[in-house]
């Protein structure tokens, strides 16, 4: 007796990312039911399903949905005049001087309502989507008052109802320090860890914490606060680390089991051991490495040599990488960190899904995953890395629906 299901999808090559790996199927086929794949081999296999809708592509190959595992999509105004200021020789000195930097987004993100927030995270969203992306992850961290970062995490979650895209949120509340704790730092890291932690836990606001280790932002031991309520609180944690100096973040997230360590420019070899031992994702940031003309890159050598899970994300944030293409991040990862598309591409679904804890239902076209799984009319997978910008075109099949 046949068994009753969804859709087939047939005619192209698929690329499941198994493993991490293309573990491409040539003239492949996927059965879907009720959102999931119930079935993905090669057509010759494929057992006797009674589809309700059968799909047809005309060559061309199928890769999971792509994952933007690290975005602060999510804030208010943005910093395109400072950026034209800093490219007619204003320094960031003086720029900060008059306001500007992360300050200038905390005031814009304040002054705005939930629904204004919503509204101006959307477009940028929406160019994301419109590149094969499913699995995006949104934090907050431009509010730095409880009110204004409660207000972020809940159009994050609003943003999570209106789109065809599986939509997690970080509470990222120890982005920066807020001007009315300048002088009393410590205040604001009890604020979130005495309040506004339990709360974002007991309305459900966040998926995981995260935190800013840098000399400009919080140390070490600030960070080990943090991360001591989230654990108390049952919530996983992830850290921006070693992005401009070596603090030992990236080994100290590690030792909190995290999620992920992030940007991971300035990371030891102690730091890459640290986290092969917790399994920990590297996640790379190309895109402020970019901007910020950095010249010191990610150990992606010794990644590998520990076996460190790579991902590669946009970072997508008005300050250090204003980014609304996760394709080009794959370029990026490459030809500036010497990724191999391979690795680039597993970087932006299975190591994606792993940064987000997601790993056992995302990030591969594997039966039991969800049907999440995008067509492009190219001949190979390199090619999603090889073409520089633009937006290739592609056909996205969210939760077994075609967008
Ligand atoms: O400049 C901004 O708005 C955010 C900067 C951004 N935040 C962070 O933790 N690292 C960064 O590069
Ligand atoms: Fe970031």
């Amino acid at each position: 007796e046949a068994k009753q299901i969804d859709s087939l999808w047939l005619g192209a090559d698929i690329v499941t990312m198994r493993e991490g790996r293309y573990n491409l199927i040539a003239d492949g086929a996927l059965a879907v039911d009720q959102g999931k794949l119930v079935w993905v081999g090669p057509r010759s296999e494929l057992p006797a399903f009674n589809a309700r809708e059968q799909h047809q592509f005309e060559g061309g190959i199928i890769t999971p949905g792509l994952v933007d595992c690290h975005t602060h999509l999510v804030f208010g105004g943005d910093r395109s005049a400072e950026f034209e200021q800093r490219l007619n020789g204003v320094s960031y000195a003086e720029i900060a001087a008059q306001g500007g930097g992360i300050l200038s987004t905390v005031r814009a993100t304040r002054a705005a309502t939930q629904q204004e927030l919503v509204a101006s995270a959307r477009w940028r969203l929406d160019r994301l989507l419109a590149e094969g992306v499913t699995t995006v992850e949104i934090k907050s961290g431009y509010g730095l008052d409880e009110a204004s970062e409660l207000t972020m995490l809940r159009a994050i979650r609003e943003l999570a109802q209106s789109v065809p895209a599986d939509v997690l949120a970080t509470c990222l509340a120890a982005h920066s320090f807020p001007p009315e704790f300048k002088d009393n730092p410590q205040g604001w890291v009890e604020i979130i860890c005495e309040r506004l932690l339990p709360q974002v836990q007991a309305e459900g606001l966040a998926d995981a914490v995260d935190a800013f280790c840098e000399h400009l932002a919080f140390s070490p031991q600030q960070v080990s606060a943090v991360f001591d309520k989230a654990r108390a609180l049952g919530m996983p944690v992830k850290l921006h680390a070693e992005q401009l100096s070596s603090l030992g973040g990236a080994a100290l997230a590690a030792g909190y089991g995290a999620l992920s360590a992030d940007h991971l420019e300035y990371a030891t070899e102690s730091d890459v051991q640290a986290m092969a031992q917790h399994g920990t994702v590297a996640v790379l940031l190309p895109g402020a490495f970019y901007l910020l003309r950095e010249t010191q890159k990610p150990p992606v050598a010794l990644f590998r040599q520990y076996g460190v899970p790579m991902a590669l994300a946009s970072d997508a944030n008005p300050g250090t990488s204003p980014a609304l293409s996760l394709r080009l991040m794959l370029n990026m990862g490459c030809t500036l960190f010497g990724m191999t598309p391979e690795e680039a591409l597993a970087g932006v679904t299975l190591w994606g899904a792993q940064a987000l804890g997601l790993q056992q239902t995302h990030g591969s076209l594997e039966s039991g995953k969800v049907a999440n799984f995008v067509h492009w009319p190219l001949a190979r997978p390199a090619e999603l890395v090889y073409w520089l910008g633009g937006e290739l075109p592609c056909q996205v099949i969210y939760r077994g629906e075609a967008q």
